[in-house]
């Protein structure tokens, strides 16, 4: 039998925010793992094998054992290391309200930013429209709490951060500003900025920017 190779490796790609949700939890929790940057233009057999449904990062391998998909990451990292920063609530209800949330978040953030930066004209205001109309039920969602966790930094925090270093771009593409619609998301970006786990996780928005602009034009995008 194989022996199981052990430690914590991820799968990742750098301006990923997905892969920023795993890297934030894993930080949170104080694991020690193996960084493994992948190649999306050309997938490795270690990406293709660990994910063989999906093909995409982030993958979490644990002990020998893969656990794709980022937010369920989120949740396999808090449950192995429960000791330590707990992301999701105790209380069943509380729990079910920041799943909610944070499958709010993965349903509608990416999706809406990549017409942003794909589209023009009237498709791109569509884009700005529900992009404003998002991050305003978002803020609504904060009201005057310190994370969307309350007073502890929490798991619907770490489903949406990695996204704050992608609001330059979203901001430039579609001449937006996102302070302007939401401030008070905009403050609470910068508040998780102050921990150490999310800013060593997060990229320059400007190298985000330089990212997508190299996306434009493998799109064949103006
Ligand atoms: N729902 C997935 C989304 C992951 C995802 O879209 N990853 C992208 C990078 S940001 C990827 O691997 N793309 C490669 C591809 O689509 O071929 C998650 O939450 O983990």
């Amino acid at each position: 039998m194989a022996e199981e190779k052990k430690g914590v490796m991820l799968l990742d790609f750098w301006v990923s925010p997905f892969g920023q949700r795993a890297r934030i939890a894993l930080a949170e929790k104080g694991v020690e793992y193996e960084y493994s940057e992948q190649n999306l233009f050309e997938k490795s057999p270690l990406l293709l094998n660990s994910n063989p449904v999906h093909k995409k990062i982030p993958v979490l391998i644990h002990n020998g054992k893969t656990v794709c998909e980022s937010l369920i990451i989120v949740e396999y990292i808090d449950e192995v290391w429960s000791d330590k920063a707990p992301l999701l609530p105790k209380d069943p209800y509380s729990r079910a309200q920041a799943r909610f949330w944070a499958d709010y978040i993965d349903k509608k953030i990416y999706e809406c930013g990549t017409r942003l930066w794909k589209l023009k004209g009237e498709g791109q205001e569509v884009a700005k429209k529900d992009m404003i109309e998002i991050m305003t039920l978002l803020e609504s969602e904060l009201g005057d709490k310190t994370y969307f966790g309350g007073d502890v930094f929490g798991f619907v925090d770490v489903a949406l951060v990695p996204f704050t270093s992608w609001f330059y771009s979203y901001e430039i593409v579609a001449n937006l500003s996102i302070e302007k619609e939401c401030p008070k998301l905009v403050a609470w970006g910068k508040r998780c900025m102050n921990r150490e786990s999310v800013a060593k996780s997060l990229h320059d928005p400007a190298k985000v920017y330089e990212f997508i602009l190299l996306l434009k034009k493998i799109n064949g995008i103006e």
